[in-house]
């Protein structure tokens, strides 16, 4: 199985130099890179002029190592350098077992490639790229091959410093970089090799990775056990506005499949508990006030916002619950009504922002989402989910996810209600605030895959259908485990 840490391109240096000071040779582990690349470019492509663009530093020295195997697999390659590697410096050492042809580092050149590989720069992206880098980049009619990322990608952000070029396959070394699954940098790599060049993954005890590809060997869905009862699964209460109760009854009709015990629609007044009553008969709906249903307090988690409006009296609704020392899922109007007042959610657990919503509450993410998350997390001691296609979730500890399996489906109107209520679900049966987090974000999307069944990955889907297939999607998770 692909590890699931995943390492800033800072992380994976300290790795490094943790196995150098182990007495890992630096040579030894850029020949195992460089052969990685020539390994897959012969696995993906056939055999064509190869034009391999490489850089003053150990990107550049994986380049060189790669060309000189591809040319004794018989393939015709050129290498263009940018700059030479410094003097005595590995990626110097591979340079000076390169003996076939050098061209100008030129956009005719790159033009006239079969497959281009780019070995410009990795790691140590320091700045944006020249403009006559990206010229010659630009140039390019052919497949190209990035060496660890595509270069100009920052690995950590996942956004171009500038300019990064559309890779058709990228391959990187010992574990994934955040840059690798966060858009637009997973669009920008292709396909993503992940090569192991023989690090120990005893390294990571000393950088302790506190980031994550978000999938099922990160949490643990609870079991019931056999003497459970509806009363010990927990009891999700989501209060409805009087408009929009379309939002609250697809979070709660999502809580009950993600397996709450009990699950109720709490309505602001008679009329539209009538109509809330229509809906799935497996949902009871309150009609006392909110607020005099928090004396019981079997009812541990609510979720708040979807269809709630974004008004004083859903911030003051949020306060009382979270002062009663109830779980709070924080998500639509609770989230706007504290735009600009981060403080107003206080307490609550998970807050579930798509971007418009984060930006309202927070400000501006910035380049770098995955540290404001983080940041937002650690400024309200709660989970923090980024909703997206790359939704982001962090813990006030430090640690955070990045999910990638939301098909593009999952962006309509609903979609977030459902998710909202699934977190409630599994917060409702004991799980932790970031498991709960995270498997329900990734249950959400592998629901929304099987209720595509092979539909493309962009086609139309309504919250209802996919919300059927919440309960096959957790027990195929659940029957996976031991
Ligand atoms: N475990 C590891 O960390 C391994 C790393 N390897 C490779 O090493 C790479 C990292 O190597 P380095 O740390 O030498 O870094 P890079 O090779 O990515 O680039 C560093 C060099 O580029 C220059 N530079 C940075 N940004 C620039 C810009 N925009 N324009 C012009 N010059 C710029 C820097 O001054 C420096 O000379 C990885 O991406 C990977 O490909 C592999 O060799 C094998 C093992
Ligand atoms: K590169």
């Amino acid at each position: 199985m692909t590890p699931l840490e995943l390492l800033a391109p800072d992380e994976m240096g300290r790795a490094d130099r943790v196995a150098m000071a182990a007495g890992m040779a630096g040579p030894t582990l850029m020949q195992a890179a460089g052969a990685a690349v020539a390994r897959a470019v012969r696995a993906r492509f056939r055999p064509c002029r190869v034009l391999v663009l490489a850089g003053p530093g150990n990107n550049g020295g994986d380049g060189y190592v790669a060309a000189r195997l591809l040319e004794q697999a018989g393939w015709p390659v050129a290498i263009a350098a940018l700059a030479p590697p410094r003097p005595g410096s590995d990626a110097a050492g591979a340079a000076t077992r390169w003996r076939g042809p050098m061209v100008p580092f030129a956009a005719e050149e790159v033009a006239r490639a079969g497959l281009v590989i780019d070995a410009l720069f990795g790691a140590g992206l320091a700045r944006p790229l020249e403009a006559s880098v990206v010229h010659v980049l630009q140039a390019a009619r052919a497949p190209l091959v990035a060496v660890d990322v595509p270069s100009g990608l920052d690995g950590a952000t996942g956004q171009p410093m500038g300019y990064a070029p559309q890779a058709a396959l990228t391959v990187t070394f010992f574990r994934r970089k955040p840059g690798h699954l966060l858009l637009p940098g997973r669009s920008l790599c292709g396909r993503l090799e992940l090569a192991q060049i023989g690090l120990p993954d005893s390294v990571l005890a000393e950088i302790a990775p506190s980031t994550f590809h978000n999938g099922p060997g990160l949490w643990r869905l609870p079991v019931r056990p056999p003497e459970s009862h509806k009363f010990s699964l927990g009891h999700v209460t989501v209060p409805a506005g009087a408009a929009l109760t379309g939002a609250a009854r697809l979070a709660a009709g999502a809580a009950r499949r993600a397996g709450a015990g009990l699950v109720s629609l709490a309505a602001p007044d008679r009329a539209t508990a009538m109509l809330l009553r229509s809906g799935e008969p497996g949902l009871m709906v309150a009609e006392e006030a909110p607020a005099a249903l928090l004396g019981d307090e079997r009812r541990n988690v609510w979720v708040l916002g979807p269809g709630l409006p974004a008004t004083p009296a859903t911030r003051d609704l949020l306060r009382r619950v979270v002062d009663a020392g109830r779980q709070v899922v924080a998500d639509g109007g609770a989230l706007t009504a504290a735009a600009g007042k981060p403080e107003a959610l206080h307490g609550v657990s998970v807050l579930t922002p798509h971007a418009g919503e984060f930006a309202r509450v927070f400000g501006a993410p910035g380049e770098d989402r995955l540290a404001a998350v983080r940041a937002a997390a650690a400024r309200l001691s709660a989970v923090a989910v980024l909703k997206g296609a790359d939704t982001i979730i962090a813990a006030p500890d430090g640690r955070a996810a990045i999910s990638d399996n939301a098909p593009p489906a999952l962006a309509t109107a609903g979609s977030g209600d459902v998710l909202a209520g699934m977190i409630a679900g599994l917060l409702a049966q004991g799980m932790a605030p970031f498991e709960a987090a995270c498997a329900g974000v990734w249950l959400h999307g592998a629901a929304a895959e099987r209720a595509l069944g092979g539909r493309p990955a962009g086609a139309p889907l309504l919250p209802e259908d996919f919300m059927a297939e919440i309960g096959v999607s957790l027990a195929s998770v659940l029957s996976s485990r031991p």
